[in-house]
């Protein structure tokens, strides 16, 4: 069936499709929502998630995301009750909102417009960086901007922001014209307050942030643009539900468009973005750390029928060849994970294709 839908490009569909520098084709999202006049039913058939549209979400429990407050975290006086707020949205929830981040506005607003401009390129012009990167070995440097596997209705951008040492700046696009110095400023923003984060985070469990520091050393950042889909929006996601391969991820949700959703007592909870606040999840390497304490909890992302959606996530990840494994609080507690090199489990996440949690169930002990 696959096989049928690709070699269904015939020329009347070949406006859909974007050579990759292989032979195959590879749908570009963005071009097939804007042809959506004539998006043919079959074209649109591989997007459609069964039973997607009957899953039961819970808009009333939006408003309880919890919010963290860098800047109580920050003050001696108010430090202990905002700590046991952060503990509690980790463990319970696996997201929080962070307000008072200290990231200055003029940076993520000049994030959030060449971003905007980056993905209102020509198709070939974007193609041409996608193209001329690819290669994830050691995380890479970046990645496509159209999967012809995907099943989801979004197309991404992805390149290895941090640390200054292992990235090249030349695969980095350069259209708009600031772009790359956009990128640097807010990944080198995003870095900080990473670190920040992760004190507190350790503190929280008791840990020595020492312990941590190698957990966080490298970010990817990843673009993703989800269109509008007029035909059948309630059918389809941009995501697929999954937990992220990282100790923390921090996501800009670009133009206030609702679409993220978290996986709650079996229902979604949909996420509201705020203008002030940026969205930290745990991710699978801390819930390994933190022996499960902290839940790296899943996530999706609906598609809006009128309006485009755009974030930009920024995965903090270990060193590609350090090892994660259980940082524990005492003598008596059970090890529930394994202790695995970084290196396999990234393997393993990016082969998978990160539907669902099955990196996260593999490195459980009590599955085996
Ligand atoms: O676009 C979003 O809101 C979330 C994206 C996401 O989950 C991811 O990049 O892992
Ligand atoms: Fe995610």
């Amino acid at each position: 069936m696959e096989v049928e839908a690709r070699s269904g490009g015939s020329s009347a569909s070949e406006g859909r499709w974007s050579q990759s520098g292989t032979s195959l084709p590879v749908r570009n999202v963005q071009a097939l929502a804007a042809s959506a006049g004539e998006v043919a039913v079959d074209a649109m058939e591989r997007y459609i998630q069964p039973g997607v549209d009957g899953d039961t979400v819970l808009a009333e429990h939006s408003d309880e995301v919890p919010v963290i407050d860098l800047a109580k975290l920050l003050d001696a006086e108010s430090v202990e009750v905002e700590a046991a707020k952060l503990r509690f949205a980790c463990e319970d929830w696996g997201f929080f909102q962070v307000v008072n981040h200290g990231i200055p506005i003029e940076v993520i607003a000049g994030m959030k417009h060449d971003i905007q401009k980056f993905f209102q390129l020509p198709l070939e012009v974007k193609n041409a960086y996608a193209q001329r990167v690819g290669d994830l070995q050691g995380y890479g440097q970046a990645f496509v901007l159209s999967d012809d596997q995907k099943l989801d209705w979004s197309d991404m951008f992805g390149l290895f922001s941090q640390p200054p040492q292992a990235r090249d700046m030349s695969y980095w696009p350069n259209q708009p014209p600031n772009f790359r110095n956009s990128i640097e400023e807010y990944s080198s923003e995003l870095m900080k307050l990473s670190h920040s984060l992760a004190t507190f985070i350790a503190k929280t469990i008791g840990v020595d942030p020492e312990l941590m520091e190698d957990k966080h050393v490298g970010q990817f950042l990843r673009m993703n643009y989800y269109p509008s889909c007029t035909t059948t929006p309630e059918k389809v996601l941009g995501f697929s539900p999954h937990s992220d391969g990282s100790f923390i991820t921090i996501l800009l949700e670009v133009n206030a468009v609702q679409g993220l959703q978290i996986r709650r007592h079996g229902a979604w909870i949909p996420v509201k973005p705020r203008g002030d606040a940026l969205l930290v999840n745990v991710g699978d390497f801390l819930e390994i750390m933190t022996n499960g304490k902290y839940k790296s909890i899943e996530h999706r992302v609906t598609i809006n029928a009128q309006k485009e959606r755009l974030s930009i996530s920024a995965f903090q990840v270990p060193k590609y060849d350090g090892i994660i494994s259980p940082v524990l609080g005492s003598t008596e507690e059970k090890v529930l994970y394994k202790t695995m090199r970084v290196e396999e489990y990234a393997r393993l996440y990016l082969s998978n294709k990160p539907y669902g949690k099955r990196t996260l169930d593999y490195a459980k002990l009590s599955q085996i």
